[in-house]
């Protein structure tokens, strides 16, 4: 009995799917079995999908399409498949050619879609689910939860300054502030995100938390906006520039990290970078020591008080030698209980140009002087070493720059490990990985002028940095810089008798040692004078110090004619009555220098 009352039921059901009723849902874009899947209607799409198994969030997609549309891809497509064969009997070419265009399309259509779904399951495998292996069950999604159910995650949202992150928490999430903070830190790190902006909605049935990108830094900051914020700035923490939210970006010499890295390629801002950190240490009373082995990288700094520009292998490598010997002085004095004292000297910048060039140069230089007993590497690298090593309570600092500052560059990985700030623009992958590796994913490199990633204890901060030309920089030294700086102020190693450490590296230049040989002209006996000591024109000319000429009268006409007229003569340091007195070896460095200089 049961048999047949199932029987006529079924039957029933047969009855429905008349042939006009198949045709009527065919061309209506309904279902073909008569079930509804969606809550599409004719002209609107679906939004909740239907079904035996209660509801679901999303119908399929063409579930979700408006009956109109899938009538118009099923009548689109069964139309022509039938009268195919009439059109060949009847018309062969229009026919081959309707069907020709009709693959193209079709084609184009598939690659189009294609090249979505390639990006769609990178994007899936790159972030997507990385997300949800740690933030699923954090938030109590089971394993079959798919990750887009509830994060919705723009493709672009690393590059779009107004991309909006949604992630559908669970209704029982509590959103006390631990658990709040557990979940962004998790899609900080996974995303790579900095600074962000978040909202969290939890009322209702549904919470989410959106996330947006926090405000980006400002496309420049002039100098003239800067001036103030760098005055303002401590004297251990030289202004970089201004990160997202307005922050002020410093990195504090005595307390983050006394050295600094900068690993950018060219054209980048690594001069620009420098110059600004360069001005600030010489506004502030301190030393700064250039080895620029392409020469013009600074210019604006040559001559000016407390800068010695060191541009040959052999200035460099005596430069080198001599900042060393000034840390082993001050080391020395810490060692007595005299640190008030050494807090007092002036801090020292040294800025490595070009690190890669620089240390192979200094390198072949070694190996062309050395004589056999002495050491095979260089003490000018060794030197920097040192210097790396002796940092913040010498109060000397180490600016090294270069476009891959590979562990080589930087004469060894563990010199390279003195460096806990890492400054990098315009950067490739490789060179992320290799010089922060502990920031992961990284942030994407920007092409702006003057925007760097400057990462320091595993964080990583988009700033802005200062721009400003060198004539800013210069007249901005020249303003600041206290009065009261003394001409022994302005020499490193030049302390107290007593203070001085013998050197026990090896030193080439004529312009370290004590006794200062004529630079160039006819050769005579000179006297011996102080390196340090400042001297006026007439002693430098008279002397024998400095010779330009057949006699010392020209030479001392020269020297008057230069100082008046080369922007790049060393500026006085001390006067005596009327007359101005300069440090000798930056007599001797302009001399050797000087456009008409030929040795
Ligand atoms: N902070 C900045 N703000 C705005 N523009 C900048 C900034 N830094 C650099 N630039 C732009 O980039 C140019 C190149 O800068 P810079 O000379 O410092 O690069 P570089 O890396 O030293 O170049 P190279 O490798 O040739 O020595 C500047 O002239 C300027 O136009």
């Amino acid at each position: 009995m049961s048999g047949d009352i199932a029987g006529a039921l079924a039957g029933l059901g047969q009855a429905k799917n008349t042939f006009p009723r198949l045709l009527g849902r065919f061309v209506s874009g309904r279902p073909m079995d008569g079930r509804p899947r969606s809550n599409a209607t004719f002209m609107a799409p679906g939004t909740r999908a239907t079904g035996p198994h209660g509801y679901r969030d999303e119908p399929t997609w063409w579930m979700s399409l408006p009956g109109w549309k899938r009538a118009a891809v099923r009548v689109g497509t069964a139309v022509p498949t039938a009268v195919q064969p009439v059109g060949l009997v009847m018309a062969p070419q229009v026919t081959l050619a309707l069907d020709g265009a009709l693959t193209l399309a079709g084609l184009s259509y598939a690659s189009l879609k294609a090249t979505e779904a390639v990006r769609t399951w990178q994007h899936t495998r790159d972030w997507l689910r990385p997300l949800h292996a740690v933030l699923g069950p954090v938030l109590g999604y089971g394993d079959r939860e798919r990750p887009d159910s509830y994060i919705h995650l723009p493709f672009d949202f690393r590059t779009s300054d107004d991309m909006r992150i949604v992630v559908k928490l669970p209704a029982r999430f509590e959103g006390t502030s631990d658990m709040k903070s557990r979940v962004l830190d998790i899609v900080k790190t996974k995303l790579a995100l900095q600074d962000v902006d978040t909202s969290w909605q939890l009322s209702g049935a549904v919470p989410v938390l959106v996330i947006r990108h926090a405000p980006k830094p400002p496309a420049a900051l002039t100098w003239r906006d800067a001036i103030p914020l760098m005055l303002a700035a401590k004297e251990s923490a030289p202004l970089i520039g201004v990160g997202q939210r307005g922050a002020h970006i410093a990195v504090d010499l005595d307390s983050d990290s006394p050295h600094i890295l900068l690993s950018i390629s060219t054209g980048g801002g690594k001069s620009v970078f420098a110059r600004a950190m360069a001005a600030q240490i010489l506004a502030r009373g301190g030393r700064v020591v250039i080895c620029d082995i392409k020469r013009v990288s600074h210019r604006w700094a040559r001559g000016l008080p407390g800068v010695t520009y060191a541009r040959s292998p052999e200035e460099i490598h005596d430069a080198l030698i001599m900042v060393a010997d000034e840390g082993d002085r001050r080391f020395q004095m810490i060692d007595e209980d005299r640190d008030d004292e050494v807090a007092a000297l002036p801090r020292v910048l040294l800025i490595m140009e070009e690190m890669n060039a620089t240390t192979s140069k200094l390198v072949s230089y070694w190996a062309s002087i050395r004589d056999k007993e002495d050491p095979k590497k260089s003490p000018a690298i060794e030197a920097l070493g040192d210097i790396l090593f002796m940092g913040r309570q010498a109060r000397t600092h180490v600016l090294a720059i270069g476009q891959l500052m590979s562990a080589r560059a930087m004469g060894g990985p563990e010199m390279r490990e003195c460096f806990s700030t890492r400054v990098l623009a315009r950067y490739s992958m490789n060179a992320w990985k290799m010089l922060v590796p502990e920031v992961w994913p990284a942030p994407r490199a920007s092409r702006h002028p003057g925007r760097v990633q400057l990462v320091q204890a595993g964080q990583a901060y988009e700033t802005q940095v200062i721009f400003g030309s060198e004539e800013d920089a210069k007249n901005f030294v020249l303003s600041h810089r206290p009065k009261l700086v003394t001409p022994s102020h302005e020499i490193i190693n030049q302390g107290n008798e007593g203070d001085t450490v013998p050197s026990t590296r090896r030193q080439v230049s004529p312009t370290a040692r004590p006794e200062l040989t004529i630079v160039q002209g006819e050769k005579k006996d000179p006297i011996p004078v102080d390196p340090n000591a400042p001297i006026g024109l007439g002693k430098a000319a008279r002397g024998g110090l400095i010779s330009l000429s057949d006699t010392p009268e020209k030479t001392l006409q020269i020297l008057r004619a230069a100082r008046g007229r080369d922007p790049e003569f060393p500026l006085p340091v001390a006067e005596k009555g009327q007359e101005k007195l300069y440090i000798p070896s930056e007599l001797i460095k302009w001399a050797r220098n000087r456009p008409s200089a030929t040795g």
